[in-house]
């Protein structure tokens, strides 16, 4: 028994009788979350009949995440685990553990290294198709630099970059309805609406795709050690036999969904950060030329990028995600506040990063906090770009090697700029915020 009785949790600032937060969501998108910082760890945020509890407190953020016999994935996730057959990325408990331990080897840091190459190859293709003085798209290049390594990283496969923009967009496609289908009625996504029709055909399309990778690997087995190897060759936890061919093209579809988005807007914001301030792009210039001038860059001398880094780092704190959410698995004291078993509890990255008990200027972007900032000595939960607990982030060594190779390779080929005319840059109002545009105009570095 608790010495006190559990007191009632304070609704988040902003609340109106009947719609609740929504009008504050609707107005300002973008710093709602922010928006609800008190002195409370723990409060309410409500629109219409849908509740939520929110964690602002590092400690709680923290205990969400890591404490899995208390909080379940929930909501979202089970929508995801329904549509696609038990990926990765939503399943639970043990089967979560036992197919974690599966693809695993296929994202260690030794992976990785053998991927570095590939990495450098994909960044030096792209940057080199660019030209002096002409805009180029930097988003739409970026992305597709981050889709070819991730889909090599994933099939070993070099696809040519008709097939690696055609996989990018699918997924666009699909990414943008999967929310509401894990959250609104079945019948509702299989009406023949043209936004439900587009669905359905580029998840055809996925499937066609993934179907002849794995055909092909099936018929010309490598000895790669890839996503697509340890799966073939694997049986699925929850079935005890082989992965269907339902399994490989789900896990493939929200590995992809995990990691495509969240790398090339990273990288993006990134070049954005770089592009708009000379100094960090003069200081990352000078460290990648003499890491170059020594010889090709590889994993090993990614050690020497240390200024490079704090620039990825300082992306990932800046430019977090908005919310995720767990689900409490029974009645659950959290500061004080009995939450009741089943309800929806969710933590704002985005908020924790920008909370000015933890950071000074945190709207600021500045790769040089220093250690006392994003290293060691801050509260857990106060920086978790990757998350932490049992879903930590899986690709996070691909990721910061993609982000490092790119941005080094990038500034030392050319200097950068904001292509003249350009609309102010804006933050798009999604679960992770992107850049509006970012039409760039580069000059050759001599
Ligand atoms: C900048 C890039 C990335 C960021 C910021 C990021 C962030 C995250 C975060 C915060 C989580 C935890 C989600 C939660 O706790 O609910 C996560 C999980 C995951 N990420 Fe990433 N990610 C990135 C890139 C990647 C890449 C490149 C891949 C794969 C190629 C990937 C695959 C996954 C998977 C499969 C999970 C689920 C892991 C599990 O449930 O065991 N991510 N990511």
């Amino acid at each position: 028994m608790p010495a006190t009785a559990p007191s009632p949790c304070p609704p988040a600032p902003g609340r109106v009788p009947l719609l609740g937060h929504a009008p504050a969501l609707l107005r300002r998108p973008l710093s709602f979350f922010e928006s609800t910082r008190t002195d409370d760890p723990l409060v309410r945020i409500g629109f219409g009949p849908f509740h939520l509890y929110l964690a602002n407190d590092p400690a709680l953020v923290h205990r969400i995440q890591v404490d899995t016999g208390a909080f379940e994935r929930g909501r979202f996730f089970e929508g995801l685990a329904g549509h696609f057959g038990n990926p990765l990325i939503a399943s639970e408990g043990a089967a979560h553990s036992h197919q974690r331990r599966i693809v695993k080897p296929a994202f260690s840091r030794r992976s990785v290294r053998s991927h570095t190459q590939d990495i450098v190859e994909e960044a030096d293709r792209q940057f080199s198709s660019w030209r002096p003085g002409t805009p180029v798209a930097a988003d739409e290049a970026l992305s597709d630099l981050v889709a070819a390594v991730v889909l090599r990283a994933l099939f070993s496969a070099d696809l040519s970059h008709d097939v690696v923009r055609d996989i990018r967009q699918t997924l666009f496609l699909i990414a943008r309805r999967l929310i509401p289908r894990t959250v609104f009625p079945g019948f509702l996504m299989s009406l023949p609406t043209p936004g439900n029709r587009r669905f359905d055909a580029a998840v055809r399309r996925f499937h066609a795709i993934v179907d002849a990778l794995a055909q092909d690997r099936r018929a010309h087995p490598v000895a790669a050690h890839d996503v697509l190897d340890v799966l073939l060759k694997s049986t699925h936890p929850l079935t005890g036999l082989p992965y269907t061919d339902e399994e490989v093209r789900g896990e493939f579809l929200m590995m992809l969904f995990a990691a495509l988005e969240t790398t090339g807007t990273s990288l993006t914001w990134a070049v954005f950060e770089t592009t708009v301030r000379p100094e960090v792009q003069r200081r990352m210039h000078d460290e990648a030329s003499a890491v170059l001038d020594a010889g090709p860059l590889d994993y090993d001398r990614l050690k020497d990028l240390s200024y490079t880094r704090k620039v990825v780092d300082e992306t990932l704190r800046l430019h977090a995600p908005m919310l995720f959410t767990r689900r409490a698995r029974h009645d659950v004291e959290l500061a004080g506040t009995l939450v009741p078993a089943g309800s929806e509890i969710g933590y704002s990255p985005r908020a924790m990063h920008r909370n000015p008990d933890t950071y000074d200027r945190p709207r600021h972007f500045d790769p040089e906090r220093g250690e006392s900032e994003t290293g060691q000595d801050l509260p857990r939960g106060a920086y978790f770009p990757w998350g932490t607990g049992p879903h930590r982030c899986i690709g996070e060594h691909l990721a910061e090697t993609t982000m490092t190779v790119a941005l080094a390779t990038l500034v030392t080929r050319w200097q950068l700029r904001i292509a003249p005319g350009t609309r102010r840059i804006t933050e798009s109002n999604s679960s992770l915020p992107h850049p509006s545009s970012l039409p760039l105009v580069v000059t050759p570095r001599t």
